[in-house]
């Protein structure tokens, strides 16, 4: 009978292989991420990035991680604001997603979609699958990235039933069942 799995490529008899930021990336490409773009507003100004490093920790405070890059624009006006939405992409929002995962100034970003306030004053993307309005409650540095722990203060769940993922570098969409 064959082995579940194949060896880990480069792996030695004798210790645990050494991981590269490449090979990381790589073993990671190979992971299915719903995308969001994660909002910000307030005294720090409006801005937005998009993020599929996005996880449930805890339904007792409903609260979700997001890692934010600490060389991004948005970083600054993230933490001077305090406040997130994570908006969970649907179908068709790949444009929108390509253009907050790139070097565009923050004003263009939200020249696209249609984007109201949440209770936090984090804008909020009509037509999202889900969007978390959130505090941001305690932040975490780990290597090139801040880890923000984010409590959920509100839901709004979209209309949409298809979601859009990222997986092996390029978008796919899942769909889920339908009333019918
Ligand atoms: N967690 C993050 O910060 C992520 C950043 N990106 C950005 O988008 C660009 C394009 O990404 P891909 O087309 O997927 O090719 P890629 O080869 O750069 O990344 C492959 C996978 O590795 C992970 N990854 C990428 N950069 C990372 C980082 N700095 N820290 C932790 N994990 C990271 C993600 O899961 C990503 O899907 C990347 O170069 C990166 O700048 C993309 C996904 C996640
Ligand atoms: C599909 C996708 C997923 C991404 N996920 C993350 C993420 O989880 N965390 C992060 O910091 N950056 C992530 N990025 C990169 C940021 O969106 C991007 O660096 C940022 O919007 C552009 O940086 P800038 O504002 O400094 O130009 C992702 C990009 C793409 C296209």
């Amino acid at each position: 009978m064959s082995p579940p799995c194949s060896p880990l490529d480069g792996a030695p008899d004798n210790g645990p292989p050494p991981v590269t930021r490449q090979g990381f990336r790589n073993a990671m490409a190979r992971l299915g991420a719903a995308v969001n773009i994660v909002t910000t507003d307030g005294p720090g100004g409006r801005h937005g990035f998009t993020a599929s490093a996005v996880c449930s920790v805890t339904d007792s405070p409903p609260t979700l991680l997001v890692c934010l890059n600490k060389g991004s624009s948005a970083a600054a006006p993230v933490h001077a604001n305090g406040v997130v939405c994570i908006n969970t992409l649907a179908a068709g929002h790949e444009p929108l997603s390509n253009l907050f995962g790139g070097r565009t100034p923050p004003e263009e970003r939200f020249a696209s979609g249609n984007w109201r306030p949440a209770v936090t004053g984090a804008p909020m993307l009509d037509g999202a699958v889900v969007a978390f309005d959130c505090r941001i409650v305690r932040t975490v540095e780990v290597g090139t990235h801040d880890v923000l722990f984010c409590e959920v203060v509100g839901v709004a769940e979209g209309g949409s039933n298809e979601s859009l993922i990222y997986y092996s570098r390029r978008y796919h969409t899942l769909s889920g069942p339908t009333d019918d």
